[in-house]
């Protein structure tokens, strides 16, 4: 399914942001406060932009009442306040289908499996570490079994075989992924393109290979990076100097 950003300007935060995405992973990269996840809040609507559009389908996604089926996301808001289990969060991904017992503690059931969060099932979510906090999340935003998946770091927390395991798996769901990721090393090995925000503006956008040169780390991250391939993946990954540039 096809996500369309058009000219995306909120309150001279973003101004101008054009991105496309089609079943891929596509990454959003940039500095603190650059506007990564404004950007993400406009998809997933929790910000009316004050002009440009975000179209999923072709679709302007502004009054879609039927969008929750289609998309869905993990932000820096997903928090749960009440005393739910790690079933029950996960069931709540089922909430905007046509219910169906069986079939959503079947899909309930392997969306915790998939994230490794079986034998938490039954704990209060509220009793779970960072970590587990953030799989439980992204079982729930698979079990909604979107064709648009909007997520705001979802490595973050995450020890890092649980980090490459969630970007294995989000690549293998094979649907239409947006992601910010801080990790460019991560952004590198798991997105397919990269947009690069800086100041609210977008300044590159292309193959990780196209966008991670060194003048733009320079430019936009104010570090001096070395390029190497990695030996298995071909991805290209960074070494930092430890200097940054002035
Ligand atoms: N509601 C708001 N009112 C005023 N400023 C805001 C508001 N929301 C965001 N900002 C500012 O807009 C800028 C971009 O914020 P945003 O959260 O989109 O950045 P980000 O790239 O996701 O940053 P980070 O990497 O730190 O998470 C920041 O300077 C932030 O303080």
């Amino acid at each position: 399914m096809r996500l369309d950003i058009e000219q995306l300007t909120v309150r001279g935060i973003v101004e101008d942001i054009t991105l496309h995405a089609s079943d891929e992973v596509v990454g959003i990269v940039g500095p603190n406060g650059s506007g990564k996840s404004t950007t993400l809040r406009c998809v997933y609507r929790a910000l009316t932009p004050d002009s440009g559009a975000v179209l999923v389908d072709g679709r302007n996604v502004a009054g879609r009442k039927d969008l929750a089926r289609e998309l869905s996301a993990l932000t820096q808001e997903s928090q749960v306040e009440f005393d739910f289990t790690v079933a029950e969060v996960v069931e709540m991904g089922r909430l905007p289908h046509a219910r169906s017992p069986s079939r959503d503690r079947a899909l309930v059931a392997d969306a915790l499996a998939t994230v490794d969060v079986t034998h938490l099932a039954s704990r209060s979510f509220l009793s779970l570490s960072g970590g587990e906090r953030q799989r439980v999340l992204i079982a729930r935003a698979i079990a909604q079994q979107p064709r648009v998946l909007v997520l705001d770091e979802p490595t973050n927390h995450l020890d890092i075989r649980h980090q490459l395991d969630v970007l294995a798996l989000v690549r293998r769901l094979g649907v239409t992924v947006l992601t910010v990721l801080h990790d460019l090393n991560l952004a590198a090995s798991y997105c397919d393109r990269l947009y690069v925000l800086d100041e609210g503006r977008l300044v590159a956008s292309g193959t990780p290979a196209e966008v991670l040169v060194p003048e733009l780390l320079a430019q936009v991250f104010h570090i001096t990076a070395h390029i190497v391939r990695h030996p298995t993946s071909g991805a290209p990954q960074l070494l930092f100097d430890q200097e940054v540039v002035a």
